[in-house]
C-alpha cells in the first residue's frame, strides 16, 4: 500500500498525520501499524498519529468538516490532544483544507475551536473538571496530585525541582480505581507568578516533550491552588518550548505554535 503522510510538531510534541480524507485508505488503525509508524529508530517517529478523515466518511452529523483520529504511540486511543489538535489545524491550513482564521474540528472530546494568529494556533479546549487529591508515584518516591480532566484524564503533582522526578522511562504508578483507563502525569514546578514548569509522561507515549491537555491539566491545577477566581492566563514551560493557557471557570484556551516540518509518499507492506 502506498500512502501520504505529514510530520510536525507542536512544543516537539511530534505527530504523524495520515490524509484518509473518504476514510477509505486506513480505515480502524491498526495499533501495531501506528505503533511501527511512531518507532524512532524502525519508522518514521512521532509521539502520536493522526489520521486526518471528513466527518461525514465516519458517519458523523458534524458542524466541522474535518474529525481528528488520534492514536498514542502504542497504538492506543485517546479522547483528545491539545497539541496534536493545533497541528492537525496547521496541516488543514497549509493544504487549504479549511478557510481561516477559526473554524471547528471534531474529536473524541467534541467539537473544539481553533484559531490562527501567525505562527501561534489557539484551541478552545471546552470545558473541565477536577477531581480529589491522589498520589502518583515514581523512583521510589510519592506525591499528592490533583485528578484534573480535560477531555483526557490527567494527574498534576506539584515538586520543588522537575530533577525530582527522576528518569521517567517507566510509567509513574497511580491508583486505578481513580485512573481505571490510565492517566497522563504531570510534574510541576512554580517558576513564579502564573508561570511554571512542567515535565510529561503521557498514557500510551511515554515522556515527552510537551503535552497539550497535560499544560491545560497544569494550569488549572495552578490556578486552584492559587485560588484564582476569575479568567488567568499561566505561562507554562515544557521540555521542548512554551505554551500559554488561559484558565476560566468553564473552558481552558490553549496556545502556542504548531509546525509541518515533512512530508511524502511511503510504501508499507503488513
Ligand atoms: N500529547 C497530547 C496528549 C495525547 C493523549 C494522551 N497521551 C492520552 O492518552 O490521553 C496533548 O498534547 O494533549
Amino acid at each position: 500500500m502506498e500512502f501520504a503522510w505529514f510530520k510536525g510538531h507542536g512544543t516537539e510534541n511530534d505527530f504523524v498525520l495520515l490524509p484518509d480524507h473518504d476514510g477509505t485508505l486506513h480505515g480502524d488503525l491498526d495499533p501495531a501499524f501506528v505503533a511501527a509508524l511512531c518507532d524512532r529508530r524502525r519508522g518514521l517517529g512521532a509521539d502520536g498519529v493522526m489520521r486526518v478523515v471528513r466527518c461525514t466518511a465516519l458517519g458523523h452529523n458534524s458542524p466541522a468538516e474535518w474529525f481528528m483520529d488520534y492514536r498514542n504511540a502504542d497504538g492506543s486511543t485517546s479522547q483528545m490532544c491539545g497539541n496534536g489538535i493545533r497541528v492537525f489545524a496547521r496541516h488543514l491550513l497549509e493544504q487549504g483544507l479549511v478557510e481561516g482564521p477559526e473554524f471547528p474540528v471534531d474529536t473524541r472530546d467534541g467539537l473544539k475551536f481553533l484559531s490562527v494568529e501567525d505562527d501561534l494556533l489557539s484551541v478552545d479546549m471546552g470545558a473541565w473538571t477536577t477531581g480529589a487529591h491522589t498520589k502518583v508515584a515514581a523512583n521510589g518516591q510519592a506525591w499528592e496530585a490533583l485528578e484534573v480532566h480535560t477531555g483526557n484524564p490527567h494527574a498534576v503533582a506539584f515538586v520543588d525541582s522537575l530533577a525530582d522526578a527522576g528518569t521517567l522511562v517507566e510509567a509513574p504508578r497511580h491508583d486505578e480505581s481513580v485512573f481505571p483507563e490510565g492517566v497522563n502525569v504531570e510534574f510541576v514546578q512554580r517558576l513564579a507568578d502564573r508561570h511554571v514548569a512542567m515535565r510529561v509522561h503521557e498514557r500510551g507515549s511515554g515522556e515527552t516533550r510537551s503535552c497539550g491537555t497535560g499544560a491545560c491539566a497544569t494550569a488549572i491545577a495552578t490556578a486552584k491552588a492559587d485560588g484564582q477566581a476569575g479568567p488567568a492566563t499561566y505561562r507554562v514551560d515544557v521540555p521542548g518550548g512554551t505554551l500559554h493557557v488561559t484558565v476560566s471557570t468553564d473552558r481552558t484556551v490553549l496556545t502556542g505554535p504548531a509546525v509541518i516540518v515533512a512530508g511524502g509518499t511511503m510504501e508499507w507492506s503488513a
